[in-house]
């Protein structure tokens, strides 16, 4: 059945090593875990590799066994390399039992890293027959490694030192420039309190520091900071707020400010004298202007009238005016519209009273752009006593906000799309959890997956689908309000939260624009891709109380969503809860069924109408379970299409329904055809085609045999891949047919174009032919319909005398149904050929 572990499986006991035999009697095992398991032969050839394995690397389960496990699996500038080290654990008879980790190259290009454990396997005399290997993909682990470092690496190479502070101004975290300011080691300052380091700051000064973060959201001070002689660092800080996984922290940006201290306090002087300087002696004067000049910070002297006096190089370099014209203007050449005049009348209050001012102000320089500046502001007084100039130091803030920035952006946005990342998203739907248990809110979470997004992937490439995401979210963005938070939770899900809902009914409209967003098709590097979207939806509070019980909820109805045939929404109910654990137990069921082969085919006649003979029969599958009781297709065929089970339980069913064909021709019926039924996953594997033609080479079937049903709905999906594989299996010399007919949207020019034999009507029309007129108008349609396309009409679900009558009448060349039979097992549907019954 699958023929995955056939060569292993099939091996007799005799050709087997002891570590294989033992491996043979734990396939089932190794079959289900998590673990890659791999067997190769002493010339690289895989002899088993479990499913987890070929999922890994990307192809369908079975479809490696056999082959060159270098050719597939290790990357060309490896390949040799690691081909000769087998070849020298073979030759040398070495021992190995190692421990390693190399890169695997999977079916669409990428790489894995996976960990290797590797054990030689030996013949009974000695001689090394394989290797052994079990490995786990690590490649997640090495990229969060990864991650972590660089993300380490840069705040540890920072030259600000950064502190989160926790709510009672304990430090939680610092960086190593943060240690080096503080002259102590990080493990001595981890859990300090921010007041035993800040002269003059106490529980309360922290409480209320606290505060005015959380109202104001950020900042900026200046302290002294005790190192660990006790000496005072003149420090700056700018605080932001954050919320990292539930918990607030300030996150401080502190820098040493001795440097501009001190170069404020020799320009304060500078400032101070700077008048009398002016008509002191020549040498005095010199002296100043040349601290003036060589100020890493713009110094700004404006005179009592309100006008610029004098500025400095650096002033020049930061705002990008010369002192030329700026002299004699006034400072009011640089403000933005950043600030009230609150703000400046406060300023100058402080001012008058004490002289100077210091704080962050946002100014414009020459070429219009913003810029956040720390300002220094003092009045200077004549020996009268009154103000005849002041001095203005400014520091350039430009950098610091970019890289505080960045550290933000890094932690809560999605690198590809700009979109909040699941982390913020989590966040703010925290904090409107609590804001609506508040005040008896309603909220909505729409869970969105891209319908067949790895489509697009695989035939345009990453790029593409990557730069298809980047357009997808500024639709999103562009159509919802403000007050809607949409987020990339990963890969092709998306998610939107709505606050503040009235009726749930509004969820639903915020879908329909999503819908909208994506009816356009997207141009990408010349190609034009059309996507579609699931869509579940949960409710706050009816289906859940925190983000992650209203994430599971929302995800589990975007599941039911795809499996409704995608390109919808459902809203969650709580009967998903219990269907999905009733799915998983079948999925869990259905892997051992597998193993254990529980599956037995039963096969219903379809019976030519000119003579009544039985010309072919469907092959309908059934799970009998060790206790005897027949599960019917109905309920695990579903589950098997949205696990990768339908891969080999469809293989096992061809290879079944073949093979027992091949019996009934060789006994003399060299007449039958037998019917599969394909599903929608399996006839999508790229390489389906291939697969048939092995199933007909291994079970020797002459094709002529063998028929495909294929749905009506599931050839529409992608028609002109569906026209290629078909006419592909058409040459093979066997025939399809539309299954389910009249039940999907079938264009008739597609149909014309499919090369196929026969329509199969839909049992439900069938039904209700010889009592509803509309059934009977269809079906007489469908099968004119068809003998004008020159197809053959199979129709199905025939219970009745009546049924059969009038389906004689419109000249159907098929029947299949009850009133001939039910499906029978191979003995009994052997018997009923052998009786030669006909209708
Ligand atoms: N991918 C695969 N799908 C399979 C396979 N085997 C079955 N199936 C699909 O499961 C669905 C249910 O199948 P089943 O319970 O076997 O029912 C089939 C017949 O028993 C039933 N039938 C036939 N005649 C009558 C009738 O006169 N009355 C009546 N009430 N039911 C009748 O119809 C089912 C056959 O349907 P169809 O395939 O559309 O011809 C069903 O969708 C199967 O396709 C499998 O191996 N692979």
């Amino acid at each position: 059945m699958a023929s995955h572990v056939n060569l292993l499986r099939d091996a007799s006991e005799e050709n087997l090593p002891a570590t294989l035999k033992n491996m043979q009697q734990a396939l089932p095992i190794l079959d289900i875990v998590k673990t890659i398991i791999l067997a190769i032969d002493r010339k690289g050839r895989i002899i088993y590799l479990n499913p987890t394995g070929h999922q890994l690397l990307g192809h369908e389960i079975g479809a490696l066994i056999g082959r060159d496990w270098f050719d597939v699996a290790i990357s060309p500038n490896r390949r040799q390399q690691t081909r000769e080290a087998l070849a020298r654990i073979v030759r040398d008879n070495t021992e190995l039992n190692h421990y390693v980790e190399h890169d695997v190259v999977c079916a669409d290009g990428r790489m894995r890293l996976i960990a290797w454990h590797n054990t030689v396997v030996r013949e009974a005399d000695g001689e090394v027959c394989g290797v052994f290997c079990s490995g786990a993909d690590i490649t997640d682990q090495r990229d969060a490694r990864i991650a972590l470092r660089m993300a380490d690496l840069s705040i540890n190479s920072a030259r600000e030192a950064i502190f989160w502070l926790t709510e009672e101004g304990r430090i939680h975290f610092i960086n190593a420039a943060a240690a080096v300011l503080l002259g102590r080691p990080r493990g001595q300052l981890v859990d300090m309190r921010l007041s035993e380091l800040e002269e003059g700051l106490d529980e309360a000064g922290w409480q209320a520091r606290w505060e005015r973060l959380q109202q104001s959201g950020s900042w900026t001070l200046e302290g002294l900071w005790r190192n660990a002689r006790g000496v005072g660092v003149p420090v700056e800080s700018n605080a932001a707020h954050i919320r990292f996984e539930g918990v607030d922290y300030a996150l401080v940006v502190a820098r040493d400010i001795r440097q501009r201290r001190d170069a404020e306090e020799k320009l304060h002087t500078v400032a101070q004298t700077f008048h009398q300087a002016m008509m002191d002696a020549e040498d005095h004067v010199a002296l100043t202007r040349k601290a003036f000049a060589s100020a890493i910070e713009g110094v700004v002297v404006v005179g009592a009238d309100g006008y610029i006096e004098s500025v400095n190089p650096a002033f020049t370099e930061i705002t990008g005016y010369s002192a030329e014209e700026a002299l004699d203007s006034s400072p009011a050449l640089l403000h933005h519209d950043h600030h009230g005049q609150g703000f400046f009348n406060a300023m100058w209050e402080e001012i008058e009273r004490t002289g100077s001012w210091v704080g962050e102000v946002w100014n414009r320089r020459r070429d219009g752009e913003s810029f956040p500046q720390r300002l220094a502001l003092t009045a200077i007084r004549g020996s009268d006593g009154e103000i005849n100039h002041y001095v203005a130091v400014i520091h350039d803030m430009t950098e610091l906000r970019r890289s505080e920035q960045e550290l933000h952006m890094q932690t809560f946005y999605d690198a590809l799309t700009g979109l909040p990342n699941r982390s913020l998203f989590k966040d703010r739907l925290a904090h409107s959890l609590r804001q609506a248990s508040r005040m008896n809110e309603q909220m909505a979470i729409l869970f969105v997956n891209l319908d067949l997004f790895k489509k697009i992937n695989d035939s345009l490439g990453h790029a593409c689908g990557d730069e298809l995401l980047r357009l997808i979210a500024g639709r999103f963005k562009s159509r919802l309000r403000d007050g809607d938070t949409a987020c990339r939770l990963g890969g092709d899900e998306f998610a939107v939260l709505i606050e503040n809902l009235e009726q749930a009914q509004d969820a639903v409209m915020v879908t329909q624009k999503l819908f909208d967003a994506v009816e356009q098709p997207f141009q990408i590097r010349g190609h034009e891709a059309h996507i579609t979207l699931s869509v579940g939806i949960s409710l706050y509070p009816a289906d859940g109380e925190d983000a992650e019980a209203l994430l599971r909820t929302a995800d589990m109805a975007m599941t039911r969503a795809k499996q409704a045939g995608r390109n919808n929404f459902q809203f969650y109910t709580a009967a998903m809860d219990t269907q999905a654990l009733e799915r998983l137990r079948i999925e869990n069921q259905l892997r051992h069924a597998l193993v254990n082969e529980e599956f037995v085919l039963h096969y219903q006649p379809k019976v030519e109408l000119s003579s009544g003979r039985v010309v072919s029969m469907e092959a309908l599958v059934r799970w009998q379970k060790p206790d005897g009781a027949m599960v019917p297709p109905g309920v695990f065929i579903p589950v098997a299409e949205e696990t990768a089970l339908i891969g080999p339980m469809g293989d096992w069913i061809l290879r079944a329904a073949c093979l027992q064909t091949r019996q009934w021709v060789e006994s003399g019926y060299d007449h039958l055809r037998v019917a599969v039924n394909i599903s929608a996953r399996q006839f999508q594997q790229r390489d389906f085609v291939q697969q048939v033609q092995a199933v007909l080479e291994d079970t020797g079937l002459n094709p002529r045999h063998l028929e495909l049903e294929i749905t009506e709905s599931l050839m529409m999906v992608d028609v002109e891949q569906a026209i290629e594989s078909l006419s592909q299996l058409k040459a093979l010399g066997l025939c399809m047919s539309v299954d389910d007919f009249g039940t999907g949207y079938s264009s008739l020019s597609y149909l014309k174009r499919f090369p196929i034999h026969a329509l199969k009507i839909d049992q439900s029309f069938v039904r209700e032919i010889t009592t509803d007129a509309d059934d009977a108008a269809i079906v007489s349609a469908i099968v004119s319909m068809a003998h004008n396309l020159n197809l053959e009409v199979v129709a199905e679900g025939v219970e009745t005398a009546e049924h059969l009558e009038f389906l004689k009448k419109l000249q159907c060349e098929e029947i299949q149904g009850y009133y001939f039979s039910k499906p029978l097992d191979a003995k009994a549907f052997t018997e009923l050929l052998k009786s030669g019954r006909s209708l």
